[in-house]
């Protein structure tokens, strides 16, 4: 599935309308037939369509008499435009219809106007400036008795923060009135406040119990505030084309990830990571990475150890193997077994030993996954650890450590914002790809993953793949070994990396709460064998 910006979808539409297929107005009237019929299809009890008088019994009135009742929150362009053919819709299937309209109708884009007038030839539309104080007297007067808010405020053209009129809806006293009384709030193709391009929240945001969007999500709806933001995302098509293959992916099904039989499968296994680990008391999180990297199908998996946790290790291990590596020397010995062909460095690998380690590992060009501590050891001079990477590597950092690393690319990413569209997460991990020169993958329940030619992954655990017990101590060092295990087996990095971070959610959904880092490795079977591999 692929994820868009507002201006690659602005280009779809243009493309469109320019061929001469469809109008304009057309796509307004698609995109609001679509927000209805999703409404329809996500309440079936708020769908009255072909409802007969004897559907309600004689002593409540016939529907006629009882109507279901809606506000709809027009904005000043598209975005309100479709929340004027959604009005007109829902009073056409018998419902009460009141609209507001933030903005100056003079100014309505072309095909907004249209539907304003449409509208506004039989209604009234209750106008109020953009930036006048919010309506809040008016509006909380109505909800008594509404059963749906419909937020057609602004979409994919936000450009500043959500203030002024209409903005009292993003008040958590208010949602929580709507949502005691059993209100929905469907907003169009975005949650009025969220920048589609990032999932960042520009001043304050509406959240929805659905939001509708169309032809493809955009990137805001899974990154960052959006999932919580958003409610549901139900995407409608209006019957547009795509243009060209996307470069952002959303990772959601086995097929995106190419997992097929024997893209990982146990069967023909080969190939063997070298796990290093951390001193005595700290062997735990290469453990882990290690038997993750078995369960992902590495033939074999050695766990490289310094002397002090040769016997906590050997104690403890069954299935992996056990090598000393003592300091830069060590490592440079074991790797002239070029056998190994996959390296892990940063589990609770310690600082120290990774100034030692690291550089090392990467003279020797291997595939390598660099997390945790082999990151964050170069935290005072990134650049000199961004010089020796090469191609073959994957770079797992989490919020911190991105930061550590990329410290001016994270401060774009969090600075407080005054406009839109705002700098993504997707475009911080690209960026980092970009300057590393290898594959970054950016952990978070939105994980980003970015090679340096521009391809790039979300692989989210929220909406109907959440995962929130993946949260927990470990669950990183099981990743960081999957990549390598996938890796050992000969999958390119960025594949190895786009296979891992899905795996991993599977596993996490497989076991459900309760989960700790060790059970994820256990998954593994289950869910391949559910995908036939
Ligand atoms: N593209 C497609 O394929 C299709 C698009 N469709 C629909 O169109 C929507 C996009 O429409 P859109 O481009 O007109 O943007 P929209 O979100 O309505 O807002 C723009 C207006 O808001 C203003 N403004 C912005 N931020 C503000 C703020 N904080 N406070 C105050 N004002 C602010 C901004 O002002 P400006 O920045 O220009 O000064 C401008 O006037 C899209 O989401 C979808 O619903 C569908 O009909 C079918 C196909
Ligand atoms: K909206």
């Amino acid at each position: 599935m692929e994820l868009l910006t507002a201006a690659q979808m602005r280009a779809i539409e243009q493309a469109a309308i320019k061929s001469g297929d469809v109008t304009g107005l057309e796509l307004m009237e698609r995109a609001g037939q679509g927000v209805v019929d999703a409404i329809f299809e996500e309440w079936p009890v708020l769908d009255r369509r072909g409802a007969s008088p004897s559907r309600s019994p004689g002593y409540l009135g016939p529907d006629e008499e009882d109507p279901l009742r809606a506000v709809v929150l027009c904005g000043p362009g598209n975005n309100g435009g479709d929340g004027f053919v959604v009005a007109r819709l829902l009073q056409k299937q018998g419902w009460a219809v009141e609209v507001f309209l933030c903005g100056d109708p003079e100014k309505l884009p072309p095909d907004a106007r249209v539907n304003y007038e449409r509208w506004g030839a039989k209604n009234e539309v209750r106008v109020s400036a953009v930036d006048s104080a919010p309506l809040a007297d008016d509006f909380l007067r109505v909800p008594k008795g509404i059963d749906l808010v419909v937020d057609g405020v602004f979409g994919t053209g936000l450009t500043r923060p959500f203030a002024g009129a209409f903005s009292m809806l993003a008040n958590a006293p208010v949602r929580d009135l709507l949502r005691d009384r059993g209100v929905k709030v469907v907003s169009i193709d975005a949650p009025s406040g969220l920048c589609a391009d990032s999932g960042r929240i520009l001043g304050q945001a509406i959240v929805a119990d659905m939001t509708v969007t169309f032809h493809s999500k955009k990137l805001g709806h899974v990154l960052g505030d959006g999932p919580v933001t958003c409610g549901a995302v139900r995407t409608k098509s209006i019957g547009l084309e795509t243009l060209e293959d996307g470069q952002i992916v959303h990772t959601t099904e086995a097929d995106e990830v190419k997992l097929s039989k024997g893209s990982v499968g146990h069967k023909y296994s080969h190939g063997h990571a070298l796990i290093l680990s951390g001193g005595a008391g700290k062997t735990g999180a290469a453990r882990l990475a290690a038997r993750g990297a078995l369960r992902v199908g590495a033939g074999l998996v050695t766990l490289g150890v310094p002397p002090s946790a040769q016997m906590e290790v050997a104690s403890q291990i069954t299935a992996l193997m056990l090598q000393r590596v003592d300091g830069a020397d060590g490592l440079s010995e074991t790797l002239e077994d070029t056998r190994l062909n996959a390296l892990c460095l940063g589990p609770a690998l310690g600082f120290e030993r990774a100034r030692a380690l690291v550089p090392m590992a990467l003279a020797a060009r291997r595939a390598t996954v660099l997390d945790a501590d082999a990151l964050s050891a170069f935290a005072e001079d990134p650049g000199a650890l961004i010089a020796q990477l090469h191609d073959e590597c994957v770079l797992t950092p989490h919020g911190g450590e991105f930061a550590r690393l990329f410290p001016d690319i994270a401060a774009q990413m969090n600075e407080q914002l005054a406009n839109g569209p705002a700098f993504s997460k997707v475009d911080a991990t690209r960026a980092a790809a970009k300057r590393a020169g290898c594959v970054v993958l950016f952990k978070g329940p939105d994980t980003v993953i970015a090679a340096p030619n521009g391809r790039c992954v979300v692989n989210s655990a929220v909406y109907e793949r959440a995962a929130p017990w993946l949260a927990t101590a470990g669950s990183g060092d099981v990743l960081a070994g999957f990549i390598a295990g996938l890796l050992a087996r000969g999958l390119a990095p960025m594949q190895a990396a786009e296979t891992a971070a899905w795996l991993h959610v599977e596993c996490a959904r497989q076991f459900g709460p309760g989960l700790i880092a060790e059970d994820l490795p256990e998954q593994v079977p289950e869910v391949f064998r559910k995908l036939n591999i």
